[in-house]
């Protein structure tokens, strides 16, 4: 790519390879206000806005007249705003948060209720204000009662929930400087399997994610993802440590927190008698959820109603909070545009070159490799730019990051007169706030996973977001001040999308839902409290599965291999992997961990090459890792030789067009699996630390390793048919070799497969070599 004009803001076009992309005119000129005319309480607040109501708050929040908007927001809501313990620092901003005068109200409607269901805006301070209003009430101290006849501690600690690690992380950090005891870095308890270790280090706030936990000595709110509550669960059902739970953001409604909601109703409608009759709070925010399905959810059932005593405090009271803190202008495109990329490098270099500094940018993009190429794009063309240009500073923010690499995404840059672009997936989209970003640009699509239970095959493919995703997108701008946000799109796309998401339990296998509840004792998973349930078949083809895995017995028990496979952070088929590999017959754990952290670090660790020459240039170099029993093997060689390199790791990887990132989140993984194997005594020892020599796995391990994957994948074998095509053993559909196999065009007795993906054709990735007996093996097998 290389620049067309010569000066900051005069820039008409910009050259994309051979495509010249006019700027010009590219963005509607019409602007309006957000939010939408989105069905959701947020437009109710724009309604309310346009019929100068308190909601006006929203176009008014930048005016600097401030004491008289909390005057107004007290007159609301008859509220009298009182400081809370915290960092003086932070008070003023905190106290400019729609939420803050609402205080007095929250704390009185928990004080008569279990549940509340909040709604407000994005932005207004749900996550980080409602556990700082909570965790001083009184019924937030620890109690000794006595449950079923023994002596325990219940409550102290508020566990707020969040969909991902780095909302958990991130809004720990920020609440730990607002209530004035920052979280340390060096305070980390490390990976502790799950386990609430706490630190000697004193603090009020804490953190638990899967590969990393904060928790100070005396913890009061503790931000989780909800896969981590849904572990703790496991260990103690009654969840005894813990006054409230808040389940923030329960829109995204994730597998994980539609089972958590099921749990939580569970103990918020049954006896208590585990929690020494104390009952659990819940509080279920967000800004775009459907309040009165959720409201209808966790009411308790007449049958429920007669098991507790305090019919009053088990009804369900629903808040609604007007207003943001600074407006969002939202501009659609005029009309529709025919390639993502290029209307999203144009409007980047717009915002960089006509609008001033300080105003980071925070982009919306639908995957990994969009976004790497994206990157490079960006970065080539801002090299371009004359020097009186601000820099730029491109981040990738996506899921398979390490913790450490997304966290980078949300420092201060400390290079002056340079622009931070955060090109983000959907992990950005809800809860996280990027400082300085001011203008958030929305691609209007994200990749889904969507399971296809009567084929088994899951496809992947970038569709168009949901009204309320791009509500929240809108939402990450405007947060520390005015902000806008840009969206490839036309406002009549925008007004055709769905106005939510489709559950993912209702569109995800559930493999690994149906194994959680068997993990906490729920035997009859089909009467579970779900807000949506999933078909009946799917519940019953996961249960047959979980079956051949040997999680559950005969009777639908779960056994004791079920129970450890739940504790691993990994899908069921590859902890079932993992468990075999650790028997005598196959002890080989350390190997098979070392191919699970290369197929959960990222898209792949290999680049996908385009041209014949680049293939024929990187083959060179690659034929070391190139293994014949195919795509496992090729990954196992591969990290073993990158443990092994000593000297330059990074042109390591790109001499062989290894994806650095990719391969340091794999190495992240190996860590922690070890560790985890460690404490699950499926390894004796810890391993020798790297690096040790490269030593190439033999034809006979390699075979046995291959045979150790077909304990979790027996399910995922093809055979060769008369016609040459490969045929599934199990549903008999016809699948090809993906092209980034290495074993791609080979034709051989049967496969097995990792993945079965629908994109344009039905593919099988992450393919071995295997022979038909094996997988007769492989069933017989105890
Ligand atoms: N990490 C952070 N750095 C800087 N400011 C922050 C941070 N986290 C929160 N804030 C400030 O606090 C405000 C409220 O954030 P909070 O996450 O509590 O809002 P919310 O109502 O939960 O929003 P959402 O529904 O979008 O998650 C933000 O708009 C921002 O001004």
């Amino acid at each position: 790519m290389s620049k067309k004009r010569k000066s900051p803001g005069s820039h008409e076009s910009l050259k994309v390879g051979n495509k010249i992309i006019s700027l010009e005119g590219y963005l509607s000129k019409k602007r309006k206000t957000e939010p939408d005319s989105t069905p959701t309480p947020n437009n109710q607040v724009e309604a309310a806005s346009k019929a100068n109501t308190p909601a006006k708050e929203v176009v008014e929040s930048s005016d600097p007249s401030r004491k008289l908007l909390r005057k107004n927001r007290r007159e609301v809501t008859g509220a009298k705003p009182r400081a809370s313990a915290g960092d003086p620092a932070y008070l003023e901003t905190r106290k400019e948060l729609p939420l803050w005068g609402y205080q007095d109200r929250i704390r009185g409607i928990l004080r008569k209720r279990d549940v509340l269901v909040l709604v407000g805006e994005t932005g207004s301070g749900k996550s980080t204000q409602v556990p700082q209003f909570l965790y001083q009430e009184d019924w937030c101290r620890p109690r000794r009662v006595k449950a079923k006849g023994e002596e325990v501690s219940v409550g102290g600690i508020i566990a707020i929930t969040q969909p991902r690690r780095v909302a958990a992380t991130t809004l720990a950090h920020r609440v730990s400087r607002e209530v004035g005891t920052p979280i340390s870095a060096t305070n980390g308890s490390g990976d502790s399997g799950g386990a609430s270790q706490e630190s000697y280090v004193k603090g009020l706030v804490g953190y638990s994610v899967r590969f990393d936990h904060n928790i100070p000595r005396g913890t009061k709110i503790k931000f989780l993802t909800e896969g981590m509550l849904l572990q703790e669960l496991l260990r103690d059902p009654n969840l005894r440590q813990y006054s409230a739970v808040i389940v923030d953001e329960i829109h995204e409604r994730s597998v994980d927190v539609d089972l958590l909601s099921g749990f939580l109703k569970q103990i918020h409608c049954g006896d208590k008698a585990g929690r020494g009759g104390i009952p659990l709070k819940l509080v279920i925010m967000s800004a775009t959820a459907n309040v009165e399905g959720i409201q209808e959810f966790f009411s308790a059932s007449d049958e429920a109603m007669s098991l507790t005593t305090n019919i009053e405090s088990s009804q369900v009271e629903c808040l609604r909070i007007e207003g943001r803190q600074y407006p969002v202008e939202v501009t659609h495109t005029p009309k529709a545009v025919p390639d993502l990329q290029e209307a999203l490098l144009k409007t980047v270099f717009k915002i960089h070159l006509q609008e001033p500094l300080p105003g980071d940018i925070l982009a919306f993009l639908t995957g990994q490799e969009e976004i790497e190429s994206t990157q490079k794009l960006i970065e080539e063309y801002a090299a371009t730019l004359p020097s009186n240009a601000p820099k730029v500073k491109v981040l990738p923010l996506f899921g398979q990051l390490s913790i450490e690499a997304q966290h980078e995404a949300f420092r201060p840059l400390k290079a002056k007169f340079t622009r931070k672009i955060v090109l983000a997936t959907n992990i950005a989209e809800t809860s996280v706030t990027v400082p300085g970003v001011k203008f958030v640009i929305d691609c209007g699509k994200a990749k889904v996973k969507e399971f296809r239970a009567r084929l088994g095959m899951e496809s992947l493919l970038a569709k168009a977001i949901s009204k309320s995703s791009a509500t929240q997108r809108a939402g990450r701008a405007g947060r520390e001040a005015a902000g806008k946000c840009f969206r490839l799109y036309t406002e009549d796309t925008f007004n055709g999308l769905a106005d939510r998401d489709l559950p993912e339990i209702l569109r995800n296998d559930v493999l690994g839902a149906v194994l959680t509840m068997k993990a906490r004792g729920i035997d009859d998973v089909l009467s579970f409290p779900l807000m949506d349930s999933p078909s009946v078949e799917s519940i019953e083809k996961a249960l047959v599965h979980l079956h051949l895995l040997k999680a559950i017995d005969d009777n639908g028990t779960i056994t004791e291999t079920g129970r450890k496979m739940a504790r691993f952070p990994i899908s069921a088929p590859l902890g079932r992997v993992l468990l075999a590999a650790a028997s005598p017959q196959y002890d080989c754990v350390l190997e098979v961990i070392d191919i699970i952290s290369c197929i959960t670090a990222g898209d792949d660790i290999f680049h996908q090459l385009q041209s014949e020459e680049a293939r024929e240039e990187v083959d060179e170099f690659r034929k070391e890792l190139y293994r014949r029993e195919g795509d496992l093997l090729t990954y196992l060689t591969t990290i073993q030789h990158y443990a092994a390199e000593d000297s330059d790791r990074v042109d390591w990887c790109k001499k062989r067009k290894i994806n650095i990132r990719n391969m340091r989140q794999a190495m992240n993984i190996r860590k922690q699996l070890r560790g985890l194997c460690l404490r699950e005594k499926l390894l004796a020892e810890p391993p020798p630390p790297d690096p040790q020599p490269f030593m190439p796995v033999s034809p006979k391990r390699a075979e046995t390793l291959v045979k150790c994957f077909l304990m979790g994948y027996t399910l995922k074998t093809a055979m060769l048919a008369p016609d040459s095509s490969y045929v599934t053993t199990h549903g008999k559909h016809v699948v090809a070799i993906h092209p980034s196999s290495v074993l791609h065009g080979q034709k051989r007795e049967a496969i097995m497969f990792l993945e079965h993906v629908f994109t344009q054709k039905n593919y099988a990735k992450k393919v071995s070599i295997i022979q038909a007996q094996w997988i007769a093996d492989a069933l017989e097998e105890d």
